[in-house]
């Protein structure tokens, strides 16, 4: 099980700061959508290249044109790339291809998606390297949580490896570990806490505990 630190709500200065001080705890560093939208793909470029031991994921969210889409995260230095699951199936698959192509990986994430069982078994056969469930932050405001999907998607995807995000905090960790992904996904849970560093020790300690 990895450990991705999610940024959102940062430039990049904030971002290289805060992924220095959490960097020996985690796997993967996310360059958020929010970031995306504020600074591009020089983002993640910029993270990718101060921290080349950390894998960087592009949380471009992607809807359509996905093989170029994730041709241009590649360039900048993306190893993974989002794209949405309520998304076509070809967008999905052009998506796939191009990060084949580019030796990258994409990740599908199901916000919104209604029917999580028999979509995730339609992505898992595109050829997803992994499977996200994700409560936003406006489902999050109203008290939803992916626990639950992530059960499912457990339950019913083949090859594709999994992963959970949407409002993650230390206490509610050990409840996302019980059911074993692949990947926790962690933003406000690390970057709003006062030692960031502390509870990303924590976290890892907690996931390395399996
Ligand atoms: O993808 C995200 C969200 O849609 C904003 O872009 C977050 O990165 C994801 O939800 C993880 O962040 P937290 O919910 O703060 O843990």
């Amino acid at each position: 099980m990895k450990l991705q630190l999610a940024l959102d709500l940062v430039d990049i200065p904030e971002a290289k700061n805060v992924v220095k001080e959490v960097a020996d705890y985690i796997d993967i560093v996310e360059i958020g959508t929010p970031v995306v939208i504020n600074e591009g793909l020089r983002a993640v470029k910029e993270i990718k290249d101060a921290f080349p031991s950390l894998q960087v994921l592009a949380d471009l969210k992607i809807m359509d044109a996905g093989g170029y889409e994730v041709m241009k995260a590649s360039e900048a230095g993306a190893d993974i790339i989002t794209v949405l699951g309520v998304s076509d199936d070809s967008t999905i698959k052009g998506a796939v291809e191009e990060a084949r192509k580019q030796g990258k990986q994409i990740m599908v994430d199901m916000i919104n998606v209604k029917d999580i069982a028999a979509r995730a078994q339609e992505i898992d056969v595109l050829g997803a390297d992994y499977i996200c469930v994700h409560s936003g932050y406006d489902h999050q405001a109203a008290g939803i949580n992916s626990f639950d999907d992530l059960k499912t998607i457990k339950r019913v995807v083949k090859n594709a490896k999994t992963a959970i995000a949407g409002g993650i905090k230390l206490a509610t960790l050990p409840e996302v570990i019980q059911a074993q992904p692949d990947l926790v996904i962690v933003g406000g849970g690390i970057t709003s806490q006062e030692d960031k560093q502390n509870v990303a020790a924590q976290m890892q300690q907690l996931i390395k505990q399996g």
